[in-house]
């Protein structure tokens, strides 16, 4: 497919983003750590066993920048040049679509159907696209707006090619009041496509709490007495594009599935869905590449499928050992942007080691390392070794590991010897489909050990380490605008619920087969086992709790904290550089100071809740007494959370926005931990006005404590400052009196035992 004349210019570089000041402040920083720690062997025998619980604390911290610093020192990512494309490529390869969805009330079909349309308007050929929609919440609303979005799409898809639409999810599209023009024909199809999307909105609106269309139309009749945990296989294909002529051949295939679901089953949530989306889109279009986005993850670059293929087809042998082309997931309604600082630094440094990690949204996969294949199993050119042919092909073997699906058997052989499938109607697929969704189908076959990987709610994470510990490497490519925007839940219960989920996730990739403890034998690079050991260390909310609790405990026992005379300039330095160098990061990419600030202050609530939570997950799982499950995220779309016209682009931080972070209270066990912080460390602090009225020693002279702890006081309590404010705002906004009395009681406790002592 791919022009092998070296003479033109590459479809893709790799860009390196080393820097050696970066490199220099890191290293700094690790030694002022190192520097601290030995101050306090120094002197342990001086001090009591505070001192050692800080020592403990701070080796844990030492330890995770010690990681971040090997994860962050060579960063590099990946640029691909569309433009090139078509000279390069004759022959563009097939692409298929993943969109899950899983609940139509926090997922509003709205939402998936503007995914749906960005997905579908792309700058590809139409008939080299279909879009599957696996819908676990077996929603005959989600179904008919699909219905109604292929309907729309059929407009909408010709319209964005025709004036190079760029934002081409409609609801984004239409935020922005039409643009005076001399182009009346413009003029005239924007307000007749903006009346169109109005009336699709209308009609799904309509149909939501209104169900006697479905007993109207046949075409519901499977969606007829079933439940979200108890239902037959439906698969339903929406739109085929034939080809022919007019708009309609613009349209990709749109197909819609909800695989079979029995009370007594596990079904693995999404990465059951996933599974059964790569089974299905298997048997119909067989895809050698399958792109998966969130519901609510949007395309907001027409170009990303054509940017994901320059990595792939570039002329290099690296480019047949790229398993997948992760973007970076960016965020309409973020106004904390804390995942895409992070995600900007941590995932550049991993896309230097052996490529980025998969985080479930935005990622291109390649269909045959999904099917279990190694890099191993490749010969120079792509094709399959003997040995992998031995093992992969012969007959025995592939029903073990794929099922008993026959057609699903030969789609797979095709995958794996890069054949296209034979031309088919996809009408004529659906029985086999149905097939393959049953409860049982991977009973006894490799599922959930190829294909997306089981045993952890963090499936991305589970999935990409099993795909790098074969051997495979990834690439990162992160373009401005960005390629996906999605929705991320409030600042409150969902976000925590949401890490918390997500901590649990990967502890739990922690003790799997695919563990980045063990196995060093296996293909992974050392750089990038710590890389996958960093996403693990929610761990250490145990120390982080503990450190917040530290200077309270020493201003109310008056035993010493940190370090005396000139070595307190250690920590002094520390602190100032971390805040300098992480407000840097946060300002080089166009942030405000005070979505730093927020920022900092929600990564601390988050590690004394939501990872403490996911400990207690884990420990509850492994004796048995509860299960994991899978929280969907609430998806809000801007008009429903701000009735506000808002731009797409990131980093915003208008009154609007930071009105809309406002921390949201409820009466959970998740705020328990962060109102005890507060709430002892005010009590600290007053009890050391007291003492500073009461004594003229005001530095607590000898060896007590003095102005230091209090001043770690008075920064735990700024970095908790949602909290202080939860006490004296009421409603959603305010903190319930339950958990304010639990806190309290927890508090009189810590006070009595710290004076006490
Ligand atoms: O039983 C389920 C549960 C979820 N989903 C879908 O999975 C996607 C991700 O769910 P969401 O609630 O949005 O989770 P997030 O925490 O926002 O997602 C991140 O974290 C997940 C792992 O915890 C990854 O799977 C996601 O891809 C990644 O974006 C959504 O499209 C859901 O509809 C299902 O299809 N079936
Ligand atoms: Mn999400």
């Amino acid at each position: 497919m791919a022009d092998s004349s070296s003479s033109l210019l590459p479809l893709c570089e790799r860009i390196s983003h080393k820097s050696y000041i970066l490199r220099i402040v890191d290293l700094t920083i690790l030694v002022l750590l190192f520097s601290l720690l030995w101050y306090r062997i120094l002197h342990m025998c001086e001090n009591n066993t505070i001192w050692l619980v800080a020592f403990l604390c701070e080796s844990c911290f030492s330890f995770m920048w010690l990681i971040i610093t090997c994860i962050k020192w060579s960063p590099a990512e990946d640029k691909p040049y569309p433009n090139r494309l078509d000279e390069r490529v004759h022959d563009l390869p097939s692409v298929d679509m993943f969109v899950p969805t899983a609940d139509p009330v926090r997922e509003p079909p709205i939402i998936v159907v503007n995914t749906v349309l960005s997905l579908l308007a792309v700058n590809y050929p139409a008939n080299k696209l279909a879009c599957y929609v696996s819908d676990d919440g077996c929603s005959p609303l989600t179904y008919f707006s699909l219905k109604e979005a292929s309907k729309f799409a059929k407009i909408w898809v010709p319209f964005c090619k025709k004036y190079n639409v760029r934002v081409r999810a409609p609801f984004r599209y239409f935020l922005n009041p039409l643009v005076a023009t001399d182009d009346s024909v413009f003029s005239t199809d924007w307000k007749m496509m903006k009346r169109e999307y109005v009336k699709l909105c209308r009609k799904v609106e309509d149909a939501t709490g209104d169900s006697h269309w479905l007993d109207a139309d046949d075409d519901f009749e499977a969606f007829s007495n079933t439940k979200p945990n108890d239902q037959s296989t439906i698969v339903k294909v929406v739109w085929e594009n034939k080809g022919g002529i007019g708009d309609e051949k613009e349209v990709p295939h749109l197909v819609y599935i909800s695989r079979e679901k029995r009370p007594n089953y596990l079904h693995h949530y999404k990465t059951g869905a996933m599974n059964f989306l790569l089974r299905v889109s298997g048997l119909m279009t067989n895809a050698p590449y399958m792109l998966n986005v969130d519901c609510d993850m949007y395309a907001n670059e027409p170009d990303v499928v054509r940017q994901a293929m320059c990595v792939f087809l570039q002329n290099s042998k690296n480019s047949n050992h790229c398993a997948f082309v992760q973007f970076p997931q960016n965020f309409y309604d973020s106004y904390t942007n804390e995942l895409v600082v992070l995600q900007h630094y941590m995932k550049r440094g991993v896309a230097g080691i052996q490529g980025p990690i998969y985080i479930g949204s935005g990622c291109f996969h390649t269909r045959r390392v999904m099917y279990g294949l190694s890099s191993d199993d490749l010969e120079d050119d792509g094709s399959l070794s003997s040995v992998a042919t031995r093992e992969f092909l012969s007959e025995d073997s592939l029903a073990r590991k794929y099922g008993s699906s026959k057609e699903l058997v030969k789609s797979v052989v095709g995958a794996l010897q890069r054949k296209s499938n034979p031309q088919k109607s996809l009408a004529n697929l659906v029985e086999a489909a149905q097939e393959v969704g049953h409860c049982h189908y991977e009973y006894q076959t490799s599922w959930g050990n190829l294909g997306w990987l089981y045993d952890s709610v963090a499936e991305d994470t589970n999935t990409s380490i099993g795909i790098h510990l074969r051997g495979w490497t990834s690439s990162f490519i992160s373009p401005d605008p960005p390629a996906f925007l999605g929705s991320t839940p409030s600042v409150g219960t969902e976000a925590i619920v949401q890490h918390r989920r997500w901590a649990t996730g990967s502890i739990e990739v922690l003790f799997n087969k695919q563990s980045p403890l063990i196995g060093f034998r296996r293909k992974i690079k050392f750089r990038q086992r710590l890389a996958y050991f960093w996403v693990l260390m929610c761990i250490r909310s145990i120390p982080e709790l503990v450190y917040c609790l530290l200077p309270a405990y020493c201003l109310l026992n008056n035993s010493a904290l940190f370090p005396k005379g000139p070595c307190l300039g250690i920590i002094v330095t520390l602190v100032g550089m971390h805040c300098l160098y992480t407000l840097w990061q946060f300002m080089i990419l166009g942030f405000s100071v005070k979505s730093w600030y927020v920022s900092q202050s929600l990564w601390r609530i988050i590690a004394t809740s939501s990872w403490l939570f996911s400990i207690q997950d884990i420990i509850l799982k492994l004796l048995g007494i509860s299960k994991i499950g899978f929280i969907v995220a609430k998806k809000n779309m801007p008009e429903t959370r701000s009735g506000y016209e808002s731009k797409p682009s990131q980093g915003e931080d208008d009154g609007l926005k930071l009105e809309l972070g406002k921390f949201e209270f409820d009466s959970s066990c998740h705020f328990i931990p962060g109102t005890f912080i507060m709430l002892v460390n005010l009590a600290a602090l007053a009890g050391f006005l007291v003492r500073l009225q009461r004594s003229s020693c005001s530095h607590g002279g000898g060896g007590g404590s003095g102005l230091a702890e209090a001043c770690g006081c008075i920064s735990v309590v700024m970095l908790f400052f949602p909290f202080l404010k939860g006490l004296f705002e009421h409603g959603k906004y305010g903190i319930p009196l339950s958990t304010l009395s639990k806190a309290a009681f927890l508090t009189v406790l810590f006070v009595v035992f710290s004076v006490g002592k």
